[in-house]
């Protein structure tokens, strides 16, 4: 038997078997999440194999490649297009499939049956976790990409092995032998027909060209219920190339190990920033620009490098400020927030009713420069706008703010979002519009917020069970009874969120530390 010399320090020298040499190494190097597209050159590089690169690179996600078609195009149109000869896909999905450890496939110009009945030979003799089908069959500047011949093997071969299916208007009005569809009405039954001609598990019908619609309006369908998926409209000729962008992100998302929902919701809410970032962009003299991915997503980018995602345990002792208090106690907002933060506050709220735009901006900036270091997510209570001013970590909103879907494509799809709840429409809401967590009450009585009917345990624990996202209870909580809220026990309850119980007592450190005490003590029992 062969051996290997490794130098594993200048002094030591070890001499090991080939095989185990290789299983040391695998064990050593980094699983990487991993997407192989399969799909069309697009040489104007705002779709195709190029934007699926490129959003699967702002998604932190390795993306393989194989090329089904070269074409030609710009942003005037597809001026040729080139079919790579089947069995050339084959050797490409052979050489990827069987050596690169892929997780996800999402295709996209699939331009004969042939290709496709070679993909899903390809998928049968090497499986992959999920299969994201975009499927592209005329391009926005109205040029065929895919032969009509292919929608029979589509529907019979492709879409039974899908995860995921992401029809446009025209694409969904085809896949259903042409039916019109206008009306969010109609997207809703084309996403009920489309899963019920047996295909894919969720279908995603994009309402991207959907005519006298303010808003971006998809619908998701899972199988068992449809959900209206809402984002602002970007206004803008850069939007070649989101479909595919949308369907790439969502397939990285899924390598990574995201649900599907949220990987749809993720994907909708980077494609808004990505527009927003390059709504302005000149390239090309035709009527539809390429967006960019990441050149000018320089927060998405660097927020991908340095901030982590909300994480839920965040929740557990929410302070949320009030200016009245720190006016009565004397204390400006800083020495509140930063009383709070040694007392062992987990998440900030700056919830400034009464002050000016300038102000609010400005303690908000300072706030941060004291919550950053310790790491305690600082979010803006309604205020969008002063959010967006001072870069703060997110925003919570209630039933009557801006509503959460606008909330989060104006934030993008890494600040945190809460929305207040008090029945399990509104939670379901939330989720459906992005938020990352909802926040229920009041769930005793309180002085602090007039007007307000209580919710009570009960109406806690009904919202709670109900809602896919982590759960803060508020209102009327003390160190007195914090620790029978904790005690209903449902798993998404993760922390009470307080005003007067903190801000208006004479030591907000003591206080808080005395409530951070009892939660955490209530958790380890
Ligand atoms: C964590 C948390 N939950 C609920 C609220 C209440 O928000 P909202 O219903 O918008 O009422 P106002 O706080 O704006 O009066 C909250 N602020 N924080
Ligand atoms: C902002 C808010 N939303 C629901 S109840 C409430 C006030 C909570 O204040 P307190 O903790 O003093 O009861
Ligand atoms: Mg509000």
């Amino acid at each position: 038997m062969a051996e290997v010399v490794l130098r594993g320090s200048p002094h030591v020298l070890y001499r090991r078997r080939p095989a185990l040499v290789r299983a040391m190494a695998a064990e050593a190097r980094r699983k990487v999440s991993h997407v192989l597209t399969v799909a069309g050159s697009d040489s104007g590089a705002g779709a195709g194999i190029q934007a699926d690169i490129k959003a699967c690179a702002a998604a932190g996600v390795y993306c393989s490649s194989v090329v089904t078609a070269v074409t030609a195009q710009n942003t005037v149109g597809v001026q040729g297009v080139h079919p790579v000869p089947e069995d050339f896909v084959a050797e490409q999905l052979r050489s990827v499939l069987s050596d690169m450890e892929v997780d996800v496939v999402k295709t996209g110009m699939l331009h004969s049956g042939s290709v496709i009945e070679v993909l899903c030979s390809s998928l049968k003799e090497f499986p992959v976790r999920a299969l994201v089908v975009d499927p592209v069959m005329v391009s926005t500047s109205g040029d065929m990409l895919s032969a009509p011949s292919t929608l029979a093997v589509y529907c019979n071969k492709l879409l039974p092995l899908a995860d995921i299916v992401t029809p446009n208007l025209k694409e969904a009005s085809a896949l259903l032998g042409g039916c019109s569809l206008k009306s969010v009405a109609d997207m809703y039954s084309a996403a009920k027909l489309i899963h019920s001609l047996g295909p894919s598990r969720n279908v995603l019908v994009k309402g991207g060209d959907l005519p006298d619609s303010s808003d971006a309006v998809d619908v998701f369908y899972d199988g068992e219920k449809c959900h209206e998926l809402r984002g602002s409209r970007v206004v803008t000729r850069n939007t070649h190339g989101t479909g595919c962008t949308l369907a790439s992100y969502i397939a990285a998302e899924l390598a990574k190990g995201s649900p599907v929902m949220q990987a749809v919701q993720r994907a909708k809410s980077y494609v808004a920033s990505a527009l927003c970032y390059s709504k302005d962009l000149v390239i090309g003299n035709g009527p539809q620009g390429p967006f960019d991915h990441l050149m000018k997503l320089k927060n998405h980018v660097s927020g991908l490098a340095q901030k982590p995602l909300f994480n839920p345990d965040d929740l557990l002792l929410y302070a949320v400020t009030d200016s009245g208090m720190n006016k009565k106690w004397g204390r400006s907002i800083t020495d509140a927030v930063k009383a709070a933060i040694e007392g062992g506050a987990t998440i900030i709220q700056l919830r400034e009713k009464e002050a000016d735009t300038q102000d609010f901006v400005e303690a908000a900036r300072s706030c941060l420069a004291i919550c950053r270091p310790c790491n305690v997510p600082l979010l803006i209570n309604d205020r969008v706008d002063v959010a967006l001013a001072c870069d703060a970590d997110g925003v919570h909103v209630g039933q009557s703010d801006m509503p959460a879907h606008l909330v989060r494509s104006l934030l993008g799809p890494r600040k945190i979002v809460g929305v207040s709840c008090k029945n399990p429409a509104q939670a379901e809401q939330a989720w459906a519009d992005g938020a990352n967590y909802i926040g229920c009450g009041g769930v005793f009585p309180t002085s602090t917020k007039a007007n307000n009917p209580t919710v009570g345990l009960d109406g806690l624990r009904t919202v709670c069970m109900a809602s896919k996202l982590p759960v803060v209870a508020i209102g009327g909580i003390s160190v007195g009874n914090a620790r029978s809220v904790l005690e209903i026990s449902v798993p998404n309850l993760k922390g009470v969120a307080v005003v007067s119980a903190l801000f208006d007592q004479e030591c907000i450190a003591t206080e808080t530390r005395r409530l951070r005490s009892i939660l955490s003590d209530v958790l380890r029992t």
